[in-house]
């Protein structure tokens, strides 16, 4: 269904070469190399081209958050899809400073919202709960990875190769550490965190919950795709589309928090070629975060202790994205400014 490439890496020691003949003794400019590189095998070799950067959050609700495993009733959701398309959440902060575009997607919340500056492709009001049944139909994963590439086809069109993904739905975390457990078969335990900051006493009741959902769904849990119509939610399934989608097109995937995440891993078992043309923005305070990128392989950009996910560690990230373009491309080399080679 998407035909993604792997990254050529015949050129990785020539882009790596002519970074070690910048003025600077080598490796200096620590993981910035390391990004600038997978920059440029995206986008190069011989320069580092960023175009008009895009940040999609999706927004979906959750059955499961009737069971009261969030700080936040389902009504919180959106309550902040409003909030952002007024320009008053965190992620239009860090959008505005980090000069990125904004587009919040309506995947399936449970009050429906119009809204000029709103996408709505909304695959139904909120997942069932998945503690009782499966979150969602086969059908609906289909419909719900078409519609998230659409998304990323209709910018690619118009010029962009620089996603960052986002999301916004109370309940999440606990669909993320269920997936995230089915897929890597770590425990529960290690998967499942306090989300928006939930006591000791619902902890435990997340995790119960959890753990027998994994156990009544077994004989469910087969197929990535199966997984993800047991376990998912809407905005997770339109996520892990438009990641697809963004790899295909030989485009830049700034991967958020934990579900963002837990998306991209769902997406790399669809298309293992697709986390070439990943960049995992920051490491979230939910516990399961840290677990998930080593299961991954991964090493994030940043570590700021955030929580918050909508997108917000990916858009405080780019500007390491932008330094990275503008040192590749601009630096001197020994040669050209004279100094002598170290
Ligand atoms: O990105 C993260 O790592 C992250 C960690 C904890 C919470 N969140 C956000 O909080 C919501 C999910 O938390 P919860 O407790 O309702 O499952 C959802 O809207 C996410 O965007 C996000
Ligand atoms: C207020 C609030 C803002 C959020 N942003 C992302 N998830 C969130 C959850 C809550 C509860």
């Amino acid at each position: 269904m998407f035909d993604i490439s792997s990254l050529d890496s015949t050129n990785r020691q020539s882009i790596q070469q002519f970074i070690d003949n910048k003025t600077k003794p080598l490796g200096a400019l620590g993981e910035l190399e390391a990004l600038a590189v997978k920059l440029a095998m995206i986008t190069g070799p011989k320069k580092i081209h960023l175009q008009q950067p895009v940040m999609l959050v999706f927004a979906g609700d959750h059955g499961i958050a009737e069971e009261g495993i969030s700080i936040a009733p389902s009504t919180v959701t959106a309550q902040m899809v409003q909030n952002f398309l007024s320009g008053g959440a965190a992620i239009n902060c860090f959008c505005q400073s980090s000069q990125m575009q904004l587009e919040i997607i309506d995947a399936g919340i449970l009050q429906p919202i119009s809204h000029p500056e709103l996408t709505v492709q909304s695959l139904g009001r909120g997942t069932k709960n998945f503690i009782h049944e499966p979150a969602m139909s086969l059908q609906s994963v289909q419909k719900g990875i078409s519609l998230g590439a659409e998304i990323i086809y209709r910018h690619v069109s118009q010029g962009s190769n620089v996603f960052g993904f986002g999301e916004m739905g109370i309940g999440n975390t606990s669909a993320a550490a269920a997936l995230m457990s089915a897929i890597t078969q770590l425990p529960v335990e290690e998967c499942v965190g306090r989300g928006t900051g939930i006591s000791d006493v619902v902890y435990t009741k997340k995790l119960q919950l959890i753990q027998s959902a994994l156990l009544k769904h077994h004989n469910r849990l087969t197929d990535i795709k199966s997984i993800l119509a047991t376990l998912g939610g809407f905005e997770i399934v339109q996520t892990v589309g438009a990641m697809l989608a963004a790899a295909e097109c030989q485009s830049i995937i700034l991967v958020d928090g934990f579900i963002s995440s837990t998306a991209a891993l769902v997406a790399c078992e669809i298309v293992p070629a697709a986390k070439d043309y990943m960049i995992f923005c920051h490491q979230s305070n939910e516990s399961g975060h840290q677990k998930l990128l080593s299961f991954m392989q991964v090493k994030p950009l940043l570590k700021l202790e955030l929580r918050l996910g909508e997108g917000t560690g990916a858009a405080l990230a780019y500007p390491l994205l932008k330094a990275a373009q503008a040192f590749y491309n601009d630096m001197a080399s020994f040669e050209s400014a004279g100094v002598q080679s170290v």
